[in-house]
């Protein structure tokens, strides 16, 4: 009987019933995933993640326009979660959030590891990439330059001077009906300020032939590639087979570290030639000679050559290229933004160019200046004197007049903030003032693109370009929490340059509004690049003429 059953048995397991119970059972357990998968979605804000992968495919979709895809998220909730491969980042735009990370927490959210492993290659132990003793130390020494007024006269006139500069080759583009890139001349002015100021060194990339600059093409292309570390899970495979972004990414670094080292050897030369020479006293100092400064006397002060963290070109080159990228690249793109908004709300300049001509009547009539006429549209040269004359009355004082520019240049950083996200670790799980629970290990990021345009914060005209909303019934500049408008940042670690890029900003602008007048490309498209900074992925190429 026995052999007879076995005889009846199929020798195959592929018999469709006999094994039926263990597909039900395969079946079950993959629909209690799901179910349980779902379950624990119910309450996910932000995009729907899958198992492992988490939501890299809706990230890596909507990678070119994340800025917008996240206003998407933050504006139906203010907390936005997104899971990642091997980490989470939340995202926050209520102020009471961000008051929590930046200031009440501060310690439990500092850069952290995994920030700082992406972003190594191109900051290195600068202030922007640094935390507890290193970054303290750092912040103390460049805020004592900060806070001198020698920095502020200099500045003033090393704006002024770059400033006329970039009106002389508008001048000769208007003249000749050429089309300019403006984020590319920005770029430039703010790359030789920067030098100048914070380094002393003169690199001249905004004289009139507008020489090849290599060291900003190779800057640009490592900016954009180690921002795209933090969404490619593949980077590191990538950078041991030095393969595609990576190994684009070493070259150019090369090029970057090319051109510092030689922004420091010439300022260290200059810095022994003024002491064999006992000229030393009347060095100027900047930015780059306290840092060589404090190497060269130990960072306990005890003195002896090179005691000090700061000693090597190693960590002088991070120093130089953080500030790089701190005074170049922000101030740039928030006039090549600033630029944009003026060119297309015509009200806005209109307004803009009131305000300047009537600050130069009474600039003129304070310092007992007889204005020059411009002459004609041929007369160079008494469009020139003019425009001289006209910034011979910007000075950091009189430049504190031009409300509604300064109106202007917040409302673009409202709505264009140069640091569109800036993401923070998190040392310790924490909870949100909103309930969120944040895990240590993950990131959580302050959005300062999304939270100038939610409605939460701002009011029912978010989105709309309205410098007045920063001015009060008095006529003065109304201030707003620095929690909610935070294109600055807040807390301890609040931009150092804030004044002296207004400072900037406000001179340029008041020269190029006050003279020119801009108009778009036909067709040009103006779009942001994915990149730490807010910049014009195809630059703004404009026909300018003077307005006099
Ligand atoms: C429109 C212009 C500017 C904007 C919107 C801006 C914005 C910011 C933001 C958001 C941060 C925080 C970045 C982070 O935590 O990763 C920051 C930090 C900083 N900024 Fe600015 N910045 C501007 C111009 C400047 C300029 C011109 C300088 C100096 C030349 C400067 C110097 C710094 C420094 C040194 C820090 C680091 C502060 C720290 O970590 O303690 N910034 N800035």
């Amino acid at each position: 009987m026995e052999e007879e059953e076995a005889h009846l048995m199929p020798a195959t397991p592929f018999f469709p019933l006999a094994g039926l119970h263990k597909y039900i059972a395969i079946l079950l357990v993959v629909l209690s995933c799901v179910l349980v998968h779902r379950w624990s979605l119910r309450k996910q804000k932000g995009p729907r993640p899958w198992p492992v992968i988490g939501a890299t495919v809706e990230q890596l979709r909507n990678y070119h326009r994340m800025h917008d895809w996240l206003v998407g998220y933050l504006s139906r909730h203010n907390t936005v979660t997104v899971d990642m491969p091997f980490t989470s980042y939340t995202y926050i735009a209520d102020p009471v959030n961000v008051e929590h990370v930046l200031k009440t927490n501060f310690t439990n959210y500092p850069k952290g590891d995994v920030y700082r492993s992406y972003m190594d290659v191109l900051l290195g132990d600068g202030i922007f990439n640094a935390d507890g003793e290193l970054w303290r130390k750092q912040r103390k020494t460049a805020s004592f330059e900060f806070a001198s007024k020698n920095l502020r006269d200099f500045s003033a006139f090393v704006f002024r001077e770059y400033s006329l500069k970039l009106s002389g080759i508008l001048s000769q583009a208007s003249k000749a009906g050429k089309v300019v890139d403006m984020q590319e001349l920005y770029m430039r002015m703010t790359l030789d300020s920067i030098c100048k100021v914070g380094f002393g060194v003169e690199i001249g990339t905004l004289s009139p032939d507008l020489p090849e600059n290599s060291f900003a093409q190779a800057f640009d292309a490592a900016n954009i590639i180690v921002t795209l570390r933090f969404i490619d899970p593949l980077w590191r495979v990538k950078r041991f087979f030095h393969f595609g972004s990576e190994a684009l990414l070493a070259q150019s670094i090369k090029l970057v570290d090319e051109f510092t080292y030689s922004v420091i050897r010439r300022r260290k030369a200059e810095i022994v030639e003024a002491r064999a020479s006992g000229k030393q006293e009347k060095m100027k100092h900047n930015i780059l000679s306290r840092f060589i400064e404090l190497g060269e006397v130990g960072d306990d002060g005890s003195g002896g050559c090179g005691g000090g963290s700061f000693g090597d070109d190693k960590s002088l080159r991070d120093v130089v290229l953080n500030f790089v990228i701190a005074g170049r690249d922000t101030t740039a793109t928030t006039l090549s933004w600033f630029t944009h908004m003026a060119m297309s709300h015509p009200d806005v300049s209109e307004k803009l160019r009131r305000e300047l001509c009537a600050f130069e009547s009474e600039r003129a009539r304070e310092e007992g200046v007889v204005l020059v006429p411009c002459g004609g549209p041929d007369d160079d040269k008494a469009f020139a004197a003019r425009v001289a004359q006209f910034a011979g009355l910007l000075t950091y004082d009189s430049l504190g007049k031009l409300v509604y520019l300064h109106a202007c240049v917040t409302e673009t950083l409202r709505l264009y903030p140069a640091v569109p996200q800036d993401p923070k670790g998190i040392l310790e799980d924490d909870v949100l003032p909103d309930g969120t629970k944040v895990r240590a290990g993950g990131m959580v990021t302050y959005v300062p693109y999304s939270m100038g345009r939610m409605e939460y914060n701002w009011g029912p005209d978010a989105a709309s370009f309205r410098p007045e909303r920063w001015i009060n019934e008095d006529g003065a500049f109304r201030n707003a929490s620095p929690f909610k408008f935070t294109a600055f940042q807040a807390g301890p670690r609040i931009c150092l340059g804030k004044d002296s890029a207004y400072l900037q900003m406000k001179m340029a602008l008041a020269i190029l509004f006050r003279f020119y007048s801009f108009q778009l490309l036909e067709g040009h498209p103006v779009q942001y690049r994915m990149m730490t900074i807010l910049s014009m992925a195809h630059g703004l190429k404009v026909r300018v003429s003077r307005a006099v």
